[in-house]
């Protein structure tokens, strides 16, 4: 007989998935219970063993680094966080994971815990497959968790290697038959045929929604159903699109209601803050000016309304001289005394009005002749407050400055406010910080100085939708390149920057990709965000050209946030947008649907009491709408609404806006053609239509970037 030993063994891992074990690894009973049946069998190395909270994402992590790459483990049993309590999201976290489910292994566990307690029913276990490793997930106590890996532990070695690739025949051949007498269970060849008939023609059963899947009586490959699992292979992808074709609207509306409500953070007054918006009303902490000012350069003075008052005309001692930086304590001033002062200096006590020097002249000297003695004022119409700023006259002290919603612009008023009035930090919404990641095995970083090869391009949309996102004033993360294969470098390069590893230093709020959404058998993003990462898809196509295969979706991730009323919360999910690849539909894409998001996201949308009375001020999302004149004839598409790229001017004899295209030959508007969008500040809209827009024609434009001044008739 063969001694365990001389065959290789499998190799196992254990997540126990526990909040309280998390914090106390010693509360951990389960790892030490379950290892022992393993190691009875004689087929299983040492099991690796690692804790993680009931947190999906963390979960999802810890398998992955056990399934996905070249360390990957044959069986990953996963324990806790099965049941019905809040806490308990294991199979949720899991099942996204699995490419093909194995509901056998799971009637098998839940079976054998029937015969001990009816709560076994309470159990929501999951077994399938991932790449080429089992996962099984069991209960957290120990006796449970025993009980369900005692009924399938010898069927294990057989399924493990079947999944790592072992030849069903071979196996069929002998293993079957060994198995089945020590599992105790025998079956018919009938069954096994039953058994592969099944693995051929039902789908993988994966709840993303799109997947649709068509049983087929035959095994003819042109009959296999379609899958989104590209491991499927070129011959098994959809040949038409699952994803509905939404329209531009009906895909802004899906972004407003995925788009999370923006985070409140206190920030430092500084230029950092400039271009945040402003998330709690700001009151004045000093009053401007702190005391009573001089406006100009001359005399305080001591004013009188009275007609019988003393007069300011005549020749008065200078008792004193007030600069704007003064020291310590003023003197008062006593009546028929004036005092030399300078704009926005403090007026000495008593004084109550100033006389400019320019309605002046020296009437006599100091003895040693460097200074005034007496000085004649010429004018006796001067008032009391005259050239003098009351104290809190430019900003009363408690006064509102800055109201939620206002927008901390760069033009320098708000960030001056804050900085007159003593505020030295503020609460803002945060600003969103992005990732960028470019996919596709053909992309070679552009400032690589080799030759291309083959069919290789440079990467071009990470440096222009950086440049973009940067000149919007959103904090970026350049997240590099992910081939599409080795499969699995997409899927790691997303939870990195969710997770703040690697690239990204520290997580990303919004993730953009490009490449990759069309229906190439390469183009992975949408299996990814579905499969892979557990994600919705809110939209996948939309009409619209460039930018038809648009994706958007949200990924779900846990992390403590505060919710714009201070309370801390668990954000559920974060969003991505997987572009498209082509140069000029990324760049129109990120203008058309990251910008409003981001803007949500920064607080834009948020009303603020202030901005209601002045409704013509209250900030739109997303790009400004213009109407503008053509100023020639531009093509239409007949089925998808156009964003043309153009060149806005302003003219400056009629005051209307013009619009001019980038291009227009055949090729001028390709979404290939990155150069459409050189020296472009607009997107004009063309409604889908036969023919063309007519110049003359008034359609809407988003405006990009700042319009330019022209001579009409230069243009028309
Ligand atoms: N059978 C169909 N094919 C295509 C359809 C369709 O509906 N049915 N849609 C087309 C449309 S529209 C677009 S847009 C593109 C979208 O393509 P993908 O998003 O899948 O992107 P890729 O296939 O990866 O690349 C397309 C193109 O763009 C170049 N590219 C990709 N990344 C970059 C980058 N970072 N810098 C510069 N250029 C990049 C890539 O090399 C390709 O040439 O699909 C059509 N196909
Ligand atoms: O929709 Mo695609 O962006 O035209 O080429
Ligand atoms: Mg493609």
């Amino acid at each position: 007989m063969e001694s365990p030993d001389a065959t290789p063994r499998l190799k196992a891992a254990i997540l126990i998935v526990s909040d309280t074990a998390s914090k106390d690894p010693a509360s951990d009973k389960t790892a030490n219970a379950l290892a022992p049946i393993l190691a009875a069998e004689g087929k299983w190395e040492t099991p690796a063993i690692k804790i993680v909270p009931d947190n999906v994402f963390q979960i999802q992590q810890a398998v992955c680094d056990w399934t996905d790459g070249p360390n990957w483990y044959n069986l990953v049993l996963l324990s806790g966080g099965t049941g019905f309590a809040v806490r308990d999201n294991t199979p949720e976290a899991v099942s996204p994971l699995i490419h093909r489910h194995a509901p056998g292994l799971v009637h098998g566990m839940i079976a054998a815990s029937l015969k001990v307690t009816p709560f076994a029913m309470m159990a929501r276990p999951v077994a399938g497959v991932r790449d080429k490793s089992l996962i099984i997930t069991l209960p957290g106590s120990p006796k449970g968790a025993m009980e369900n890996l005692d009924a399938v532990v010898k069927l294990l070695p057989h399924a493990c290697l079947q999944t790592a690739g072992g030849s069903s025949r071979v196996m069929h051949a002998g293993g079957v038959k060994k198995l089945e007498a020590e599992a105790g269970v025998s079956s018919t060849s009938e069954q096994r045929q039953h058994d592969h008939h099944h693995h051929h023609h039902h789908g993988h059963g994966h709840g993303c929604g799109h997947g649709h899947v068509v049983p087929k009586a035959h095994t003819s490959s042109a009959d296999r159903p379609q899958s989104n699992d590209p491991s499927a292979g070129p011959n098994r992808r959809y040949r038409s699109s699952p994803y509905p074709m939404l329209s531009v609207e009906e895909a802004l509306l899906q972004i407003s209601e995925h788009t999370p409500e923006p985070t409140i953070i206190e920030a430092p007054v500084n230029l950092s803050v400039v271009g945040s918006v402003i998330a709690e009303d700001v009151y004045a902490a000093e009053a401007v000016p702190a005391y009573k000012a001089s406006i100009v350069d001359g005399y305080a003075v001591i004013a009188t309304d009275s007609p019988s008052g003393p007069s300011t005309k005549g020749i008065f001692p200078v008792a004193s001289v007030t600069h704007a930086n003064v020291g310590g304590g003023l003197v008062p001033l006593q009546p028929g005394n004036i005092a030399r002062i300078t704009t926005g200096a403090p007026l000495p006590p008593n004084a109550n009005a100033v006389v400019m020097v320019e309605d002046t002249v020296l009437a006599s000297s100091t003895p040693d002749g460097t200074e005034e003695a007496t000085v004649e004022i010429l004018t006796g119409d001067i008032r009391p407050g005259e050239n003098v700023r009351e104290p809190g006259s430019d900003i009363a002290l408690g006064s509102k400055i800055l109201s939620r919603g206002d927008v901390i612009s760069p033009v320098g008023g708000e960030i001056g406010l804050l900085a007159a009035s003593g505020i030295r930090t503020v609460k803002v919404f945060k600003k969103p910080r992005v990732g960028v990641l470019s996919t596709g095995d053909e992309l070679v970083e552009h400032d690589d100085p080799r030759t291309l090869t083959g069919g290789q391009i440079r990467d071009s949309n990470r440096p222009s939708l950086l440049s973009c996102l940067q000149a919007w004033g959103f904090p970026t993360v350049d997240l590099g390149i992910a081939r599409d294969t080795p499969a699995g470098e997409i899927e790691h390069a997303l939870r990195d920057s969710l997770r703040g590893v690697g690239r990204a230093s520290s997580s990303v709020d919004v993730i953009v990709t490009t490449g990759g959404v069309s229906m190439g058998e390469l183009d992975l993003l949408k299996p990814t965000i579905e499969r892979s990462l557990g994600g919705t898809i809110h939209f996948g196509r939309v009409s619209m050209k460039p930018g038809k295969p648009t994706t958007f979706a949200t990924i779900p991730f846990k992390e403590a946030t505060s919710t714009t009323e201070g309370a801390q919360q668990e954000r559920q999910s974060k969003i991505i947008f997987s572009l498209p690849g082509n140069p000029a539909s990324a760049l129109v894409t990120l203008n058309l649907f990251v910008l409003p998001s981001l803007h949500k996201l920064s607080g834009l949308g948020e009303s603020s009491q202030a901005l209601a009375s002045k409704p013509w001020m209250a900030p739109q999302l997303g790009l400004p709408r213009v109407a503008v004149v053509l100023t020639h004839h531009f093509p239409l598409d007949p089925k998808r609404t156009e964003y043309h790229r153009a060149v806005v001017t302003a003219s400056r004899s009629d005051g209307r806006l013009y619009a001019t295209s980038t291009g227009l030959s055949g090729t001028g508007q390709r979404s290939s053609r990155v150069g459409s969008l050189a020296s472009a500040n607009a997107l004009v809209v063309l409604h889908p239509g036969r023919g063309v827009g007519i110049k003359g024609e008034i359609v809407e434009a988003l405006m990009m970037g700042p319009v330019h001044g022209c001579d009409t008739r230069l243009i028309c």
